[in-house]
């Protein structure tokens, strides 16, 4: 008997759609709603305390929430750029994770004393947690690690952040309230120590010590009970140890832990190898210096927007206005900038137009994930490399990607729609310090990736092309950056960036390597359009080579990672 199924629409691969692990500063959109949200409550906290309807001692408890709520916004816009601001965030958040508590025991001994019955008003402030996420110490963690992370990339100034809640590098500069309680700082340092981030975890604590030296006493947020200062004392010294004992193992920097030049300890700064920190110098085009410090250091350095291209390759660089030949294109030609010949890479400006931005956002937002991570041994994995949420929009679900994927295939020679087998337009919004931590965005099909040899891969063939658009602008930080290539670039909203990520015989273009820097302020929402290679058949020319120069050159190359290339259009 022959079973008949319905035909799939798009083809695509399955998608785990379990619910993932509910955190908040994953993405930049959550923390915006959580803001909208917490305003409602503290509207309903005020209006039990205007009414009164509670009795006294109860009044002053929520009194003291809405005050600590009223601290933190200071003079600042409740509008959502308040969350583009890590250190608003980190407030926000420790304010609800550590005041929600005091309102629920509040109400809830309120309830007993009224032998069970609270008005409407009250229940519904009571029951919060069963409707929304209520943040905790995990939220408040992630985002005093991220905090850290930006200073690991950034370099903002410490006291500055310590003392007046300012975020400031020589390049910019963002403002809060001003208010960060020695407590706080405190705390942010420690996280970021635990991490192993522990050049910066330390220069945050000291800071936190000075001031607290300076004020007398360890200042504390409210409901938060006072510290001695021989607590930050002593585990400053625990920190500065592990901080020596690894920069004097494993040097300043390796994937999971981060040191200063120079060691705390006078003594072992003394030996040799600490006395002049040797510069490394910069290497480019060479794959041997993958997953290695240098390659570390190449993407901070780019992260912080210095340009690593040199000066011969920067001279043979160039903008234009680009029509293909194309009748359309002719009236209104496109801007291009070539950001890197080979591998090539260049910069769609205006590409995508603000309203189908928004467009794209808007219909995003309800269906947002944690991203998951990608990669041998990862798959499906979360982790603080990869902070944002996605989800997945087929051409039909917007006016935009429809209007969109006719654009890229009228004017780049493509296949890219997701009936032909290429892929979903990726949408993505990156969480507090968000990031995407270098890698390739091919699959990989050849001997050592046998797992990712499944029926849609198989038929579809690898990513031939990235199309990666900016949906938003980032005021600080987020550049995408290429360290082997020694090019970053700059979120603008609307670009569209295009590379090859294979060559024209198949093979894999290990240069392409790149990855999304922490996002300091502001929200970054970006959309990937992976354009598959089998679909483009008809649409580029075949390879220049026979089967057997093709195998000669995985041959080369024991890593089976060709250098490619080839292709440079548009
Ligand atoms: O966000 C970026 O700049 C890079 C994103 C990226 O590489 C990806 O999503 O695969
Ligand atoms: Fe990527």
């Amino acid at each position: 008997q022959i079973k008949i199924e319905k035909k799939k629409e798009f083809i695509t691969q399955d998608r785990d759609e379990t619910e993932l692990e509910k955190e908040i500063y994953t993405s930049t959109q959550q923390l915006e709603q959580f803001f909208l949200t917490e305003q409602r409550y503290v509207e309903d906290v005020k209006a039990i305390i205007d009414k009164k309807l509670v009795s006294v001692d109860a009044q002053g408890a929520l009194g003291a929430y809405v005050a600590s709520y009223e601290d933190i916004i200071g003079e600042q816009d409740e509008d959502e750029t308040f969350m583009h601001n890590p250190l608003n965030v980190y407030n926000l958040i420790r304010h609800v994770a550590v005041g929600w508590g005091i309102i629920e025991d509040t109400l809830e001994k309120e309830k007993s004393t009224k032998g069970g019955n609270l008005p409407k008003r009250c229940k519904r402030v009571l029951a919060r947690r069963k409707r929304d996420h209520v943040p905790g110490a995990a939220d408040l963690d992630g985002v005093a690690v991220g905090i850290v992370r930006l200073h690991d990339y950034y370099k903002f100034n410490t006291t500055s952040f310590v003392e007046e809640g300012i975020f400031e590098t020589d390049e910019w500069r963002a403002e809060t309230n001003g208010d960060l309680t020695v407590w706080d700082a405190f705390k942010i340092g420690v996280k970021g120590t635990n991490q192993m981030l522990l050049g910066s975890g330390i220069d945050i604590m000291l800071n936190a010590l000075e001031k607290a030296k300076a004020d007398g006493m360890v200042t504390t947020p409210p409901f938060i009970e006072a510290l001695d200062l021989k607590v930050l004392k002593n585990l400053i010294k625990t920190a500065k140890t592990v901080h020596d004992q690894k920069l004097d193992r494993w040097g300043p920097r390796t994937a999971t832990h981060s040191t200063n030049s120079i060691p705390y300890d006078k003594r072992l700064a003394k030996k040799k190898k600490f006395a002049s920190p040797k510069l490394s110098e910069v290497v480019l085009n060479n794959a041997r210096i993958i997953d290695s410090g240098t390659e570390k250091e190449q993407y901070m350095n780019l992260c912080r927007g210095i340009d690593l291209r040199p000066e011969d390759v920067k001279s043979k660089l160039y903008c234009k206005y680009e029509h293909r030949n194309k009748p359309y294109y002719m009236y209104g030609p496109r801007k291009i900038e070539i950001v890197s010949l080979k591998p090539y890479i260049a910069v769609l400006h205006e590409f995508i137009t603000p309203s189908e931005s928004e467009e794209i956002i808007s219909k995003s937002t309800p269906k947002l994930k944690r991203s998951q991570m990608v990669g041998q041994r990862l798959n499906g994995t979360l982790d603080d490399r990869r902070v944002s949420e996605q989800t997945w929009l087929t051409e039909k679900d917007a006016n935009a990607t429809m209007r969109l994927t006719h654009r890229i295939d009228t004017f780049l020679d493509l296949e890219s729609g997701s009936t032909n087998h290429s892929e979903l337009y990726q949408v993505a919004n990156y969480g507090l310090a968000g990031q995407y931590d270098v890698h390739y965005d091919q699959v990989l099909m050849d001997k050592r990736h046998m797992q990712n040899r499944e029926v849609f891969n198989m038929f579809a063939g690898d990513r031939m092309a990235s199309l990666m658009g900016y949906l938003s602008d980032v005021a600080a930080g987020g550049h995408t950056v290429f360290p082997l290539v020694g090019a970053y670039i700059k979120p603008i909203k609307g670009a569209m960036v295009i590379w090859w990520n294979m060559d024209q015989a198949g093979g894999h273009d290990v240069l392409t390597r790149h990855g999304g820097c922490p996002v300091m302020i502001g929200s970054k929402w970006i959309t990937n359009k992976w354009v598959r290679a089998h679909s483009q058949m008809f649409k580029r020319p075949c390879p220049k080579y026979t089967g057997r120069q093709i195998r000669e050159f995985r041959n080369i190359d024991p890593m089976n990672k060709q250098r490619g290339g080839f292709f440079s259009d548009p």
